[in-house]
């Protein structure tokens, strides 16, 4: 049986459990399950603390998981990406209070507050710069009013959390995370392994295309089938009143309204747009 970790609490949480849902997997009823077996499908969902994931999946003990790329990076596991999963995206950034450093150079001999360590020490040292690093667990902000450190190193979403707490960001993005699959470094494929990939790559391309169907004139065709070129190539079929076609092609959701605008304007009509469930490619 596949053994996959998912996280169980946190901002990877839910999208993890919509996604997995998506692709067909049980979902556990209750958020104090910590295992999960979904003998359906041949699989076994070990729902962990999101920063340990690497570390399970790393030790060979589980066979997948999901985690986020900063999470991956800071535990040090012989774990690595496979997927990205297309949510829990963030950046890991800087942050002091106006006037104390600048940028990278400056926090030379100062101390840095993070709730990951490893990202930040092997960070510095790729860049000859050395400051003392002290590890909280979270609200990690608070640790300059508080005086433990003068600068602080942390997960960076809307910015809210900084701008309440009067830091600004400093330098450039230590990273970008995303929440990702990861898999043991050399593990080897298997087929149950190769089918779970193929599902959430599914959920991808159904969340990221729309299917749409549209009739043009004959003569207009190649002009419509370039605007809807599809994933290898679109359907186009023979309608009842002649001269016209039928064409159907997947197309990018965020593309579909520009789509359609060029469409009518060479002529096509009945345009139609439908949301893809599930897909294989
Ligand atoms: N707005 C956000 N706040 C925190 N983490 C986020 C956010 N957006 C994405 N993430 C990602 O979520 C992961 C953090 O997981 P974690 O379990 O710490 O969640 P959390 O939301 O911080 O919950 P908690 O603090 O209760 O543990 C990281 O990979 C981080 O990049
Ligand atoms: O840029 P924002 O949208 O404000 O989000 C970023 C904040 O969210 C996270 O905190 P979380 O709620 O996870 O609390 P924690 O610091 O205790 O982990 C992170 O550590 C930042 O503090
Ligand atoms: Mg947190």
């Amino acid at each position: 049986m596949l053994r996959i970790a998912v996280p169980n609490k946190g901002s990877l949480s839910e999208p993890a459990a919509a996604m997995l849902h998506e692709a067909g997997y049980r979902q556990r009823k209750d958020s104090r399950e910590l295992v999960l077996v979904d003998p359906e499908n041949n699989v076994e969902f070990f729902f962990l603390r999101p920063r340990d994931i690497a570390v399970y999946v790393g030790s060979g003990r589980l066979d997948l998981g999901i985690t986020g790329r900063d999470l991956l990076l800071d535990s040090g596991a012989e774990a690595e990406e496979v997927m990205q999963l297309g949510f829990g995206g963030s950046t890991f950034r800087w942050a002091t209070r106006p006037g104390t450093a600048t940028g990278l150079a400056d926090l030379e001999g100062l101390t840095i507050a993070t709730s990951y360590p490893g990202v930040v020490e092997r960070y510095l040292a790729e860049h000859g710069v050395n400051a003392a690093v002290v590890r909280l667990d979270g609200a990690v902000e608070t640790a300059i009013q508080l005086g433990v450190a003068d600068v602080i190193a942390d997960v960076v979403s809307t910015g809210t959390t900084l701008r309440n707490a009067g830091l600004e960001i400093i330098g450039e993005p230590i990273l970008e995370s995303d929440a990702v699959l990861i898999r043991r470094k050399g593990a080897d494929s298997s087929h149950a392994v190769e089918l779970f990939l193929r599902r959430m790559q599914g959920v991808l391309v159904a969340r990221r295309y729309v299917m749409m169907d549209y009739d043009i004139r004959a003569e207009q065709v190649e002009a419509a089938v370039a605007l809807t070129p599809g994933l290898e190539s679109p359907t186009v079929s023979p309608l009842h009143n002649s001269g016209w076609v039928a064409v159907r092609a997947m197309v990018p959701h965020r593309d579909a309204q520009r789509i359609m605008d060029d469409l009518y304007e060479i002529g096509a009509r009945a345009i139609l747009v439908t949301k893809i469930h599930a897909c294989r490619l």
